[in-house]
């Protein structure tokens, strides 16, 4: 990467953060934390202790859901699991004599061994198929408790032995019980804002977003959703352990309950789903609303507490679609995204003065079969790419080139045959696996873009940054002087969602060019881009030639195909039909029959 380009091009003003905001920031979040301690200190009464000890414990619980379920996108509805495991191993190991400091801790490992066996297998699943399947599970774990019931006492539960004090978690006052749940809260909170702001956050987001894109970022998708997942379990687990103490005692129905299941991702929904302090602002909200209905409305008439509680939800829903984070954000300042916004034009990139010499095969794809059903998609193909190369890989729609792609990145396994690479010490090897051929320096783009949607350009590129750099600040750097490179510079802080096309397929290279790949494998990245874009793209890939990196490019511009690659290679129907030079592959009557018509050849005549 030249750092020229970077250097000559001034960073817009966009990119800087408005100077103070987060010092405000930080300093009201620190007043309302102070808050929520100090109120019911200050006022004394034990209903507002218990209104607002059931605050903390909700925000911390929907906080440690929000690393699972905000985060990573995963909807659980089973996270009452590992919040009764957690009371369970409190009080059944108090019962034994042993201090339910002890218990929590307990009760946090095996809660986090429950939650990787449960979510190993129900990552496969989207949407609303995992969040049944959670609910199952915690169907499970209820009947577990029952059907156990000399360990735990079964549909009758299980009180906890009268043991006051520090050591036992048990007080007659309110405010020790407060200290332990607010500071657990702020643990919570910790936890959260330290992966959201770390590259594990990065790439919890990215998997929820666009996991193919995450993966071919070298992102270990599952690794990360069962670390966050293991994370979400313990902390709640805990949170259970110290509602047992309070609750001083626990039956199966209570304590693997999907209402409050639901409870604890609720507040999260309600605060601002996926943001860290979000679920902590919808228990703030919420958690008085339903005391305070079930207090003055629930004598009068059963049910109603609840009806008006339902009420808040669906207006707060209603107008407020991105929770009441997200409304705040709209009243104090964060401006909304530009939509649509056209990204600048590539800057003319400067060359190196000689590109490389072609070297050695750095890639081989080895009589590549591969079957859909019925359809033999792409029959015997074998080619190779040469260091410092560009080869192009075109042919008619459906003739099986991103299936091609598929298997030279680890999305799709041939039916037989096999892809070898040159490692960096120049031996070859076979990876399977995307984050295999990513580790090895593979980078690709996907025809239909796959932007991080929820993230900022900057972010964006940062994702693939972090494949080299483990330091948030080291990849932020990197990401900068990649968008600068590639005209994002001005859009760092815009949401990749209000990008337009061209935008779009720009930051799909930046992403990878982020990476410092040694092979590259761009899908159509020409398409839909103007005739000026066209010509500047075609620098920008000549440019990234010129650093040593290898290219196989599937396009359907034939002007780039002409004016940058090295090679052609022409696929029909899943078969290569033709394989040289440009422009003796386009006078190739076999090649003109299939895919380029007499047309192009008599334009180019
Ligand atoms: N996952 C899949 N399951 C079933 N059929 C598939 C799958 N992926 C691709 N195909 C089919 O395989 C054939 C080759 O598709 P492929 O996307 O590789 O073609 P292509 O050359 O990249 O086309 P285009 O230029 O339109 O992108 C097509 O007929 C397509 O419908």
């Amino acid at each position: 990467m030249t750092d020229t380009t970077a250097a000559s091009l001034a960073a817009p003003a966009a990119d800087k953060p408005a100077a103070g905001r987060p010092r405000r920031n930080l300093i009201a979040l620190v007043l309302f934390l102070a808050a929520i301690f100090l109120v019911p200190v200050a006022i004394g009464d034990q209903f507002v202790y218990h209104v607002f000890i059931t605050i903390c414990l909700f925000a911390g619980l929907s906080t440690a859901w929000n690393i699972v379920g905000g985060f990573a996108g995963q909807l659980s509805l089973g996270h009452a699991i590992f919040y009764g495991i957690g009371a369970y191993a409190g009080i059944i190991l108090m019962n034994m004599g042993i201090s339910p400091w002890i218990g929590m801790f307990a009760g946090a490992a095996v809660a986090v061994v429950a939650a990787i066996v449960i979510s190993y297998p129900c990552f496969r699943l989207k949407g609303p198929f995992f969040a049944l399947a959670t609910i199952a599970f915690l169907e499970v774990f209820r009947v577990l408790a029952l059907h156990f019931s000399g360990l735990t006492g079964g549909a009758t539960g299980l009180m906890i032995p009268l043991k006051l004090g520090w050591e036992w978690m048990v007080f007659r006052e309110r405010l020790p019980a407060l200290v332990i749940v607010y500071g657990m809260m702020l643990v919570s909170l910790a936890a959260a804002w330290w992966i959201r702001s770390h590259r594990l956050g990065f790439y919890l987001v990215a998997t929820r977003e666009r996991e193919s894109a995450a993966q071919a970022a070298g992102v270990s998708t599952v690794k990360v959703r069962l670390i966050a997942v293991s994370v979400s379990a313990a902390l709640c687990a805990m949170f259970g352990t110290f509602h047992a103490m309070y609750l001083t005692f626990i039956e199966p129905a209570a304590m693997f309950s999907l209402t409050t299941s639901i409870q604890i991702a609720m507040f999260a929904l309600i605060g601002g789903i996926g943001t860290v302090f979000g679920p902590l602002i919808g228990a703030v909200f919420l958690v008085p609303v339903s005391e305070l209905a079930r207090g003055w409305l629930g004598a009068h008439a059963l049910g109603l507490h609840g009806f008006v509680y339902g009420i808040v939800l669906v207006l707060v829903v209603l107008f407020m679609p991105n929770g009441l984070m997200g409304a705040m954000k709209r009243m104090f300042g964060k401006a909304e995204p530009e939509r649509g916004v056209q990204a600048a034009s590539v800057a003319a990139t400067p060359r190196a003065s000689e590109r490389p010499a072609i070297g050695h095969e750095i890639m081989v794809a080895d009589h590549l079969d591969k079957h859909f059903g019925g359809l033999h998609v792409t029959n015997d193909v074998s080619f190779s790419l040469k260091e410092g190369e560009i080869l192009a890989l075109i042919g008619p729609n459906g003739a099986g080139k991103t299936t091609v792609f598929n298997m030279l990145s680890g999305f799709l396994t041939p039916d037989s045959g096999g892809v070898k690479v040159r490692d960096a010490a120049g031996n070859f090897v076979s990876p399977t696996t995307p984050g295999d051929f990513a580790a090895i320096g593979v980078g690709r783009t996907f025809q239909i873009v796959q932007p991080f949607a929820a993230m900022t350009v900057e972010e964006n590129i940062m994702v693939g940054a972090f494949h080299r750099f483990h330091d948030v600040g080291d990849a932020r750097e990197a990401a900068r002087e990649t968008a600068h490179r590639m005209g994002l510079g001005p859009w760092l802080n815009a949401e990749a969602r209000g990008l337009t096309i061209g935008g779009l397929k720009r930051l799909e290279v930046a992403r990878v060019m982020a990476m410092q790949p040694r092979i590259l494998l761009l899908d159509e990245v020409m398409a839909g881009i103007n005739q000026t874009d066209v010509r500047r793209a075609i620098d920008l890939m000549l440019s990234i030639r010129d650093t040593g990196v290898s290219i196989i490019a599937i396009e359907h511009v034939m002007q780039a195909v002409m004016s940058l690659s090295d090679r052609v290679i022409v696929l029909n129907s899943g078969q290569i039909i033709a394989e040289g030079k440009p422009q003796d592959v386009v006078r190739d009557p076999t090649v003109i029959e299939a895919y380029l018509g007499k047309e192009f050849t008599h334009a180019h005549a």
